[in-house]
């Protein structure tokens, strides 16, 4: 599926804090670089369809020829993945991914299994989440958000707090199997390595206030 941010416009009162066109093809990255607090998270959440109230939005959002724009978070097939990405710490490494799994899929036991097998993490589904590492948890997060089965996949600095080494294995598998599922994504980072490893366009939003 192709994704379509169509002059995506998120503005404050009286200002306008980012503005956004692209299209994201499946399987392809592109990358929101610009400086902290220029708006790049507030860009991902209007995607989602969570925008804060402080802000409004104009502009169009595109995902498989659908116009996505007003639908509710839950309708829209957006997965995202976040720098501190939670996992349930009072569910096992299993139950967070069984959280994720959409209503009446048979076999929930199985589905886990795989995408934990997928994750390299294989046996670890009784596990509390508070004993895996960080890039270990990192991968539980993408499998979880995976198991919702998005059409597009946004990731919010989600490698940051992972050292060198366990950031670039994460980073890779992220990608790869984002391709492999052919999902449009988008990059929120502030690192160019990861615009660099994601192998896709890259814009930079300014966020200098403008006047409407
Ligand atoms: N819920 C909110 N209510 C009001 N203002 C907000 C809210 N969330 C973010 N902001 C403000 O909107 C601006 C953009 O924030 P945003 O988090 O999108 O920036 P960012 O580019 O992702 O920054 P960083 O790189 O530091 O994560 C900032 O000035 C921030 O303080």
């Amino acid at each position: 599926m192709t994704l379509v941010l169509d002059n995506l416009t998120i503005m404050k009162p009286q200002s306008c804090l980012a503005r956004l066109t692209a299209t994201i093809a499946a399987g392809e990255v592109l990358t929101i670089m610009g400086p902290s607090g220029c708006g790049k998270s507030t860009i991902l959440s209007a995607i989602i369809g969570a925008l804060p109230g402080a802000f409004t939005q104009q502009g169009k959002i595109w995902l498989g020829g659908h116009d996505i724009t007003a639908l509710p978070t839950r309708a829209r097939g957006v997965g995202i993945m976040f720098q501190d990405d939670i996992l349930f710490p009072h569910l096992s490494v299993g139950g967070n991914l069984g959280f994720a799994l959409p209503r009446g899929i048979t076999d929930r036991r199985g589905r886990i299994e795989t995408a934990l097998s997928d994750a390299g993490l294989h046996g670890m589904a009784d596990r509390d989440p508070a004993t895996l590492s960080g890039g270990q948890r990192a991968r539980v997060a993408l499998m979880r958000t995976l198991l919702a089965e998005p059409a597009a996949l946004l990731l919010d600095e989600p490698f940051s707090r992972l050292d060198a080494d366990r950031r670039t294995r994460t980073r890779d598998f992220v990608f790869q199997r984002a391709r492999d599922r052919k999902l449009p994504v988008v990059l929120v980072t502030h690192d160019r390595e990861d615009a660099l490893a994601a192998g896709g366009p890259v814009v930079t939003v300014q966020g200098a206030p403008v006047s409407l």
